[in-house]
């Protein structure tokens, strides 16, 4: 989870690899309407997001089901939205936040080529961003790490996690 750019894809990519699980891309679960709002360079609102958080949701619970484990790239920016992802999912989720200064993140986004998100709306996506709370099951990395360190620190957390819920 996190803001546009923060390298959401990219990490699950690898993660993905790593588990030999199902991968989703948030982006391909929008309605064409969305695509077409943010391309225009207008930022989403609740009323858009919550049917594609149930349409990806329930692609996830399913492939949790039959695979045990699946990874999602998904903003997923407020708490509301992570708790509509995971009711949707049937099963438990665990976030991982992407976290970074906006002029990095911005200098990703101006890098990137054939994506429609504009880099303009990054200042909607930090408003909207709720970092999830202590309570919440989430582990908070810098973006800027390499993607080796980045892989890693999530593999330990996910597998403490894992080693956590089976006492
Ligand atoms: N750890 C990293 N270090 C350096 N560059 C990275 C890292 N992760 C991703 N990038 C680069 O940052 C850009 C954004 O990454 P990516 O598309 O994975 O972000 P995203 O959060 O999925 O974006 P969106 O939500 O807009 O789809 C890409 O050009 C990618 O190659
Ligand atoms: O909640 C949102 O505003 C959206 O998910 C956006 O973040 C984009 O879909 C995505 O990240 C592509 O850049």
């Amino acid at each position: 989870m996190g803001v546009s750019g923060c390298g959401k894809s990219t990490l699950v990519a690898h993660l993905a690899r790593h588990w030999a699980c199902p991968a989703f891309e948030g982006d391909d679960f929008h309605a064409p309407a969305s695509i077409a709002k943010m391309r225009a360079g207008r930022p989403l609102d609740d009323a858009d997001r919550w049917p594609w958080l149930d349409r990806l949701g329930a692609a996830i619970g399913a492939a949790v089901t039959d695979n045990g484990v699946a990874v999602a790239a998904c903003s997923a920016l407020k708490r509301s939205y992570r708790e509509r992802l995971e009711a949707a999912a049937g099963v438990p989720l665990l976030f991982v936040l992407l976290d970074g200064e906006r002029a990095e993140i911005a200098e990703r986004l101006g890098a990137r080529t054939g994506h429609y998100m504009p880099p303009n709306l990054l200042d909607s996506q930090f408003a909207t961003l709720e970092r999830p709370t202590d309570d919440e099951p989430a582990l908070a990395l810098h973006c800027y790490q390499p993607l080796t360190e980045l892989r890693a620190a999530v593999l330990a957390w996910a597998r403490d996690m894992a080693t956590a819920a089976q006492r």
